[in-house]
């Protein structure tokens, strides 16, 4: 019978850094392990229901916005290594889209997300508590440019939504969080120190379970 896969929590402000961070993990790993990243963004609750109108007003950076029961049920399944038929988001439309993607048993899980950490639920689950802590100000330039490149948004949309709801629900929510991580990475992706280091501790936890 195989080990259990090692779960690897990524927290984190949005736009710190942390589906960078993932990706980095995902290739250290994907030619001798195989790695999955499950996204916390892909269990925003389905809105298909709402008026666009509706779906512009949502705050986003609260935990109610998200399916947790099913993101924690979907852990505990890869974690057993059994396969999930997973939702897919779509930021333009603020709703979970058509797409399901079916997700085979892997190694090791990387799971990303706002309130990873901030979940008592997921932060028990993980080996391995990461919190990416990127200034405030380099996280709203990085989210300005990110949003209205790739996420359908324009200026006025992005600093009208982090002054009204992401500020305050970061500094609620997700920075408190910190607490709970075992390593602590600033600035985000490009930290190449600080992520050999944790390729380094995924290596000896894989050596010790094998
Ligand atoms: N250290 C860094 N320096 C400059 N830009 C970065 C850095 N890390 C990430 N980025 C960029 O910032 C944006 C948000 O990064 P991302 O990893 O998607 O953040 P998150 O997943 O936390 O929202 C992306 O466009 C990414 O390329
Ligand atoms: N329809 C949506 C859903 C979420 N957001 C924002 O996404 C952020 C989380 O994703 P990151 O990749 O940046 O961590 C979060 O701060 C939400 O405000 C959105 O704008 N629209």
């Amino acid at each position: 019978m195989k080990n259990k896969p090692i779960l690897i929590g990524i927290a984190g402000g949005s736009a710190s850094g942390k589906s960078s961070i993932s990706k980095q993990l995902k290739e250290a790993f994907e030619y001798t392990k195989s790695v999955v990243i499950i996204r916390q963004d892909d269990y925003y609750k389905d809105q298909s229901e709402k008026t666009m109108e509706e779906r512009v007003k949502t705050n986003y950076d609260h935990p109610f916005a998200f399916d947790n029961d099913l993101l924690v049920l979907h852990i505990q399944e890869l974690l057993q290594r059994h396969a999930i038929l997973k939702p897919t988001y779509d930021f333009v439309h603020h709703t979970r889209s058509e797409l399901v993607e079916n997700v085979q048993p892997c190694d090791v899980v990387v799971l990303e997300g706002l309130f990873v950490l901030e979940d008592e639920e997921l932060r028990n689950l993980c080996d391995i508590k990461i919190f990416v802590d990127t200034d405030a100000d380099l996280r709203f330039i990085r989210r300005l440019v990110r949003d209205v490149k790739k996420r359908g948004r324009t200026l006025e949309s992005v600093v009208e939504q982090y002054t009204t709801t992401v500020r305050d629900m970061h500094n609620l929510f997700v920075e408190p969080s910190k607490r709970y991580a075992d390593l602590i990475i600033p600035e985000g992706g490009h930290n190449v120190v600080a992520i050999d280091l944790l390729i380094t501790k995924i290596s000896s936890i894989i050596d010790k379970r094998a």
